[in-house]
Protein backbone atom coordinates (compact mmCIF):
# COMPACT_ATOMS: atom_id res chain seq x y z
CA UNK A 1 0.00 0.00 0.00
CA UNK A 2 0.87 3.63 -0.81
CA UNK A 3 1.97 5.61 2.16
CA UNK A 4 2.41 9.31 2.47
CA UNK A 5 6.23 9.03 1.91
CA UNK A 6 6.13 6.44 -1.27
CA UNK A 7 3.63 9.22 -2.47
CA UNK A 8 5.82 12.15 -1.37
CA UNK A 9 8.97 10.32 -3.64
CA UNK A 10 7.10 9.72 -6.48
CA UNK A 11 5.98 12.98 -6.76
CA UNK A 12 9.28 14.61 -6.05
CA UNK A 13 10.63 11.93 -9.13
CA UNK A 14 7.84 13.39 -11.28
CA UNK A 15 8.76 16.95 -10.47
CA UNK A 16 12.42 16.08 -11.12
CA UNK A 17 11.75 14.22 -14.25
CA UNK A 18 8.49 16.02 -15.72
CA UNK A 19 7.04 12.48 -17.37
CA UNK A 20 4.11 14.00 -20.01
CA UNK A 21 0.81 13.03 -19.58
CA UNK A 22 1.40 13.84 -15.53
CA UNK A 23 -0.85 15.31 -13.66
CA UNK A 24 1.23 16.54 -11.07
CA UNK A 25 3.75 18.43 -13.63
CA UNK A 26 0.81 19.78 -14.99
CA UNK A 27 -0.48 20.86 -11.39
CA UNK A 28 2.98 22.31 -10.16
CA UNK A 29 3.02 24.41 -13.51
CA UNK A 30 0.17 26.72 -12.05
CA UNK A 31 2.41 27.72 -9.22
CA UNK A 32 1.67 27.64 -5.63
CA UNK A 33 -1.51 30.02 -6.44
CA UNK A 34 -2.72 27.51 -8.11
CA UNK A 35 -2.02 24.72 -5.90
CA UNK A 36 -2.82 26.47 -2.74
CA UNK A 37 -6.79 26.89 -4.43
CA UNK A 38 -6.54 22.82 -5.23
CA UNK A 39 -5.81 22.68 -1.10
CA UNK A 40 -8.66 25.01 0.01
CA UNK A 41 -10.86 23.57 -2.26
CA UNK A 42 -9.78 19.67 -1.38
CA UNK A 43 -10.06 20.55 2.40
CA UNK A 44 -13.32 21.86 1.71
CA UNK A 45 -14.39 18.68 0.67
CA UNK A 46 -13.06 16.71 3.26
CA UNK A 47 -15.43 18.73 5.30
CA UNK A 48 -18.18 17.85 3.22
CA UNK A 49 -17.56 14.60 3.22
CA UNK A 50 -17.00 13.84 6.70
CA UNK A 51 -20.26 15.85 8.27
CA UNK A 52 -22.70 14.32 5.54
CA UNK A 53 -20.57 11.25 3.80
CA UNK A 54 -19.85 7.69 4.11
CA UNK A 55 -16.39 6.96 5.96
CA UNK A 56 -15.14 6.07 3.00
CA UNK A 57 -15.74 8.86 0.98
CA UNK A 58 -14.35 11.32 3.66
CA UNK A 59 -11.16 8.60 3.29
CA UNK A 60 -10.89 9.63 -0.36
CA UNK A 61 -11.40 13.37 0.46
CA UNK A 62 -8.31 13.00 2.48
CA UNK A 63 -6.18 10.95 0.37
CA UNK A 64 -6.69 14.21 -2.07
CA UNK A 65 -6.47 16.82 -0.02
CA UNK A 66 -2.98 15.19 1.19
CA UNK A 67 -2.10 14.45 -2.89
CA UNK A 68 -2.50 18.20 -2.93
CA UNK A 69 -0.70 19.11 0.26
CA UNK A 70 2.51 17.21 -0.89
CA UNK A 71 2.19 19.20 -4.26
CA UNK A 72 2.38 22.30 -2.60
CA UNK A 73 5.73 21.09 -0.20
CA UNK A 74 7.50 19.87 -3.71
CA UNK A 75 6.42 23.83 -4.90
CA UNK A 76 8.07 25.44 -2.25
CA UNK A 77 11.02 23.15 -1.86
CA UNK A 78 9.61 21.69 1.57
CA UNK A 79 11.05 17.89 2.32
CA UNK A 80 8.92 15.73 4.87
CA UNK A 81 11.90 16.34 7.53
CA UNK A 82 10.76 19.96 7.34
CA UNK A 83 7.30 19.47 7.87
CA UNK A 84 8.16 16.48 10.41
CA UNK A 85 9.97 18.62 12.67
CA UNK A 86 6.90 20.55 13.96
CA UNK A 87 4.90 17.45 13.94
N1 LIG B 1 -3.01 10.55 -5.37
C1 LIG B 1 -3.17 11.28 -6.37
C2 LIG B 1 -4.20 12.27 -6.45
N2 LIG B 1 -5.16 12.64 -5.58
C3 LIG B 1 -5.84 13.61 -6.20
N3 LIG B 1 -5.33 13.87 -7.42
C4 LIG B 1 -5.74 14.91 -8.39
O1 LIG B 1 -6.63 15.77 -7.76
C5 LIG B 1 -7.90 15.78 -8.45
C6 LIG B 1 -8.95 15.79 -7.37
O2 LIG B 1 -10.08 15.20 -7.78
P1 LIG B 1 -11.46 15.96 -7.68
O3 LIG B 1 -12.46 14.99 -8.15
O4 LIG B 1 -11.65 16.57 -6.36
O5 LIG B 1 -11.20 17.12 -8.65
P2 LIG B 1 -11.93 17.46 -9.95
O6 LIG B 1 -12.49 18.79 -9.70
O7 LIG B 1 -12.82 16.36 -10.44
O8 LIG B 1 -10.68 17.48 -10.87
P3 LIG B 1 -9.96 18.72 -11.46
O9 LIG B 1 -10.85 19.20 -12.57
O10 LIG B 1 -9.79 19.72 -10.34
O11 LIG B 1 -8.64 18.18 -11.94
C7 LIG B 1 -7.89 14.55 -9.32
O12 LIG B 1 -8.59 14.78 -10.53
C8 LIG B 1 -6.41 14.36 -9.61
O13 LIG B 1 -6.06 15.23 -10.69
C9 LIG B 1 -4.30 13.06 -7.61
N4 LIG B 1 -3.45 12.92 -8.66
C10 LIG B 1 -2.49 11.97 -8.58
N5 LIG B 1 -2.33 11.16 -7.48
C11 LIG B 1 -1.23 10.16 -7.45
O14 LIG B 1 -0.02 10.85 -7.74
C12 LIG B 1 0.86 10.02 -8.47
C13 LIG B 1 1.37 10.78 -9.68
O15 LIG B 1 0.31 11.10 -10.52
P4 LIG B 1 0.63 11.76 -11.97
O16 LIG B 1 1.48 12.95 -11.73
O17 LIG B 1 -0.72 12.14 -12.53
O18 LIG B 1 1.33 10.72 -12.77
C14 LIG B 1 0.08 8.74 -8.82
O19 LIG B 1 0.47 7.74 -7.89
C15 LIG B 1 -1.36 9.13 -8.57
O20 LIG B 1 -2.12 8.03 -8.11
Amino acid sequence: MKTFDTLFAELSDKAATRPAGSGTVAELDTGVHGIGKKVVEEAAEVWMAAEYESDERTAEEISQLLYHLQVLMIARGLTLADVYTHL
